[in-house]
C-alpha cells in the first residue's frame, strides 16, 4: 500500500474521533452562543492584555460552559476534569484561530497598514526581536521594505516620518503607551517615565524641572569636573595600554549619576572595577524592561515568579535612596529636588515615589551617557580628519595644560557641538524611540495623511528617521560633522560635491524625544558629553586599537542602546599645541 494510504488508514479513526470532538464541542458551544461570542468579542473589540480579563476569557468561559457541554454523550466517559481540560484546549485554540484571522483579515482597523505577517498577528516577534537586541534594525529593514508606515504589531504602528513627530510626540500630541504598564505593584509609584495619564505626568514632573533648572545645573558642574578628573587620572594610569572606551565611559557614567543622584559616587573610577555589580543590575533591569514592555501583560506574572530583573534593578535604587536619607550632609543634589528638600511642595512625596524617581534618575542618565559617549569615540576614532580637526578646536579654547574647567566656553564651540549633534543623530541612545498611544474611546488621530484608530500605539523610529535621507542629506548613514556647521565653514569630504542636494531638517533630529515627556535631562547631558570629550581629547591622544569597524554591528537595542567593547590607546600629549 502507498505510503500516504497507509497514513490516512491509521490515522482515520483518529482524525474521525478528534473532528467528532471538535464538532461536538463546537455543536454544545452553540448552546451557549452568548459565552462563546462573548469572549470572541471582547478580545476582537478590545484585545484586552489585563491579566485578570484574558484569564477570565481564556479559563473562566470553558469552564462556565462546562456544564451543558459535559451533557453530550461524547463526554460520557470522561470525567469532570477532563471534560474541562478539553474544553479549555479547544476553546483556546478556537479563540486563537479567531483572534489571527481577524488580524490578518481585511476588517481589522488597521488592515490597510502594511507590515509582516507575524507582527500583525502577536507583539511576542517585536518582543523576541527585542530579546536579540536588534529593534531598532528591525524596524528599518520593515521601513525600508513597506515605506513609511508598518504595522509593528496587532495594534501597533510604527512612522517613520518628519511630519509625524509633533502630531505624536508633541504639545498637541499623544500620551504614553502600555509600554509602562506595570512598572509599579498595586498601590507603589511607577517612575516619572512610566506615569501614562498627561495631566498626572505634569504634576509628577514639576520636581524634575526643578532638579534641572539653570541653578540646579550649575550645582552639578563641581561633581562633574570632579569625577572627569578621576576619569582623566584613570586613563593616564593605563596609558599605552589597550584600554576598552565603552567600559571606562560607563564606569564615569555610574560614578558621576550617583555622585549627583544620591550625592554619593559609587567610587569605581578610583578603583577601576565595579564591585558592586552596578552596571549588571542597571542593564539586566533595562533589557528585562525593554522585552517585558513589547508583552506587558506578562509581567504581573513574570513578577509573581520572582524572573524580573527590573524588580531587582528598583530594589537597588529603593536601597541607594535609604542609605541616602540617612546621609546628615546632604547635597543639592538630584534626589534633594526629588525629595523636595526645599519645602516647595505642601504635601511631602513618600518616599517609595522619590526612590523610583532617584531609580530613574540613575538608570536614564547613566545608560544613555555611556551609550553616546561610547558612540563619540567609536565616530572619532574611526573618522581621522574629524578627530584632529576637534583637537585643533578644543587647544585653540583651552590653550594651557590644565584641565579644561570652563563648560560656558565648551557650549559655544562650535566644532565639538556638530560632532555631539552628529553623534546623537547616528547613535540615539533610544535607538527604536517611544511609544505613545491612541487612547480608545478618542476617535482616532489624523497623523500627517494617515488616520490612525482609536486603541492604537504609535511610535517614530528613531534611528530609522535620523538616516532618511529626506531628512539628512548627503551621506545619511556617514559620521559627516561639517552638515551642522554654517554653510560658509562646511568642508566636503571627496566623494561629495557642493552641488549635491544639502538637506538638514533639525526637526527630525529626536535623540531626546520632542514635547511634555522629552528628555529632563537633555541640558546636563549635553553638559556632560562636552565636557568628557573635551578633557579627555585635551589630555590624550586616543587611537583605535585593532580594527574597530565592527562596532557598530554589535550595538544592542534594549530600549536604550547597549554599546561593545570599543578598545583603544590613549597616550598622554607632550603639551597643548594651543595657538
Ligand atoms: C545622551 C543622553 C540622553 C539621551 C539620549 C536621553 C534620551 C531620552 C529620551 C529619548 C527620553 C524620552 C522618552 C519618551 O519620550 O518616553 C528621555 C526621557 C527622560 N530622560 Fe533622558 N536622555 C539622556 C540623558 C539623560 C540624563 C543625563 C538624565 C538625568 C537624570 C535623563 C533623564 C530622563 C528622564 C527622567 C526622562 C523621563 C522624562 C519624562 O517622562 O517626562 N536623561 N531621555
Amino acid at each position: 500500500m502507498p505510503l500516504m494510504g497507509q497514513l490516512s488508514s491509521s490515522f482515520a479513526p483518529v482524525l474521525g474521533v478528534a473532528l467528532n470532538l471538535v464538532s461536538a464541542v463546537v455543536r454544545s458551544y452553540r448552546c451557549s452562543t452568548y459565552r462563546r461570542k462573548l469572549s470572541y468579542w471582547v478580545f476582537k473589540r478590545y484585545e484586552p492584555n489585563s491579566v485578570g480579563t484574558v484569564t477570565a476569557l481564556l479559563l473562566g468561559v470553558p469552564v462556565l460552559v462546562s456544564n451543558i457541554v459535559a451533557q453530550h454523550p461524547i463526554f460520557s466517559r470522561c470525567n469532570y476534569t477532563h471534560t474541562i481540560l478539553i474544553l479549555i484546549v479547544t476553546h483556546n485554540i478556537l479563540l486563537a484561530c479567531f483572534t489571527a484571522a481577524y488580524r490578518l483579515s481585511p476588517f481589522h482597523p488597521l488592515a490597510a497598514f502594511p507590515g509582516p505577517a507575524c507582527a500583525k498577528l502577536t507583539k511576542f516577534t517585536v518582543a523576541w526581536v527585542t530579546s536579540k537586541g536588534k529593534q531598532y534594525q528591525f524596524y528599518r529593514a520593515l521601513h525600508d521594505k513597506y515605506g513609511d508606515v508598518v504595522r509593528i504589531g496587532p495594534n501597533e504602528l510604527s512612522i517613520r516620518h518628519v511630519d509625524a513627530v509633533a502630531p505624536i510626540l508633541g504639545h498637541d500630541g499623544l500620551p504614553k503607551g502600555p509600554f509602562w504598564d506595570y512598572r509599579a505593584d498595586a498601590g507603589s509609584h511607577p517612575p516619572l517615565v512610566a506615569v501614562r495619564e498627561p495631566r498626572e505626568h505634569s504634576k509628577r514632573r514639576k520636581p524634575w524641572n526643578r532638579a534641572f533648572s539653570r541653578i540646579a545645573l550649575q550645582g552639578y558642574e563641581k561633581p562633574l569636573l570632579g569625577n572627569i578628573e578621576r576619569l582623566t587620572e584613570a586613563l593616564d594610569a593605563r596609558t599605552n595600554q589597550i584600554v576598552d572606551m565603552t567600559m571606562w565611559m560607563g564606569y564615569f557614567a555610574l560614578d558621576f549619576m550617583g555622585d549627583i543622584v544620591f550625592g554619593q559616587p559609587y567610587r569605581i573610577l578610583e578603583s577601576g572595577m565595579d564591585a558592586q555589580g552596578v552596571r549588571g543590575i542597571l542593564e539586566d533591569g533595562v533589557r528585562s524592561s525593554a522585552i517585558t514592555g513589547q508583552i506587558p501583560w506578562a509581567i504581573p506574572i513574570l513578577r509573581w515568579l520572582r524572573i524580573t530583573a527590573y524588580d531587582r534593578m528598583k530594589q537597588y535604587a529603593r536601597s541607594s535612596a535609604l542609605r541616602r536619607l540617612e546621609d546628615t550632609e546632604r547635597a543639592k543634589d538630584i534626589f534633594h529636588y526629588l525629595n523636595d528638600e526645599q519645602g516647595v511642595q505642601s504635601v511631602q512625596r513618600p518616599l517609595a515615589l522619590v526612590a523610583s524617581d532617584a531609580g530613574l534618575a540613575m538608570i536614564a542618565g547613566s545608560d544613555t551617557t555611556t551609550a553616546t559617549l561610547s558612540a563619540m569615540w567609536y565616530c572619532l576614532l574611526s573618522n581621522d580628519v574629524a578627530y584632529k580637526r576637534l583637537q585643533q578646536e578644543i587647544d585653540v579654547a583651552f590653550p594651557t595644560d590644565e584641565l579644561p574647567t570652563n563648560l560656558g566656553t565648551m557650549a559655544s564651540m562650535q566644532y565639538l557641538n556638530a560632532c555631539i549633534n552628529e553623534t546623537l543623530r547616528l547613535f540615539p541612545a533610544l535607538l527604536g524611540g517611544a511609544q505613545r498611544s491612541v487612547l480608545p474611546g478618542t476617535g482616532g488621530k489624523m497623523i500627517r495623511s494617515f488616520f490612525v484608530p482609536e486603541g492604537t500605539q504609535v511610535l517614530v523610529p528613531a534611528y530609522s528617521l535620523h538616516r532618511d535621507p529626506r531628512c539628512f542629506s548627503p551621506l545619511p548613514d556617514a559620521f559627516w560633522p561639517d552638515r551642522w556647521l554654517p554653510e560658509g565653514d562646511r568642508a566636503y569630504p571627496p566623494s561629495i560635491s557642493q552641488n549635491d542636494p544639502f538637506v538638514l531638517n533639525a526637526a527630525a533630529l529626536i535623540t531626546f524625544s520632542h514635547g511634555p515627556a522629552s528628555c529632563v535631562g537633555k541640558s546636563l547631558a549635553l553638559m556632560v558629553l562636552r565636557a568628557v570629550v573635551c578633557s579627555l581629547v585635551h589630555t590624550f591622544d586616543v587611537m583605535p586599537s585593532g580594527d574597530i569597524g565592527s562596532w557598530e554591528e554589535h550595538i544592542e537595542d534594549y530600549f536604550t542602546a547597549k554599546c561593545g567593547p570599543l578598545m583603544a590607546v590613549l597616550s598622554r600629549r607632550k603639551e597643548v599645541q594651543g595657538t
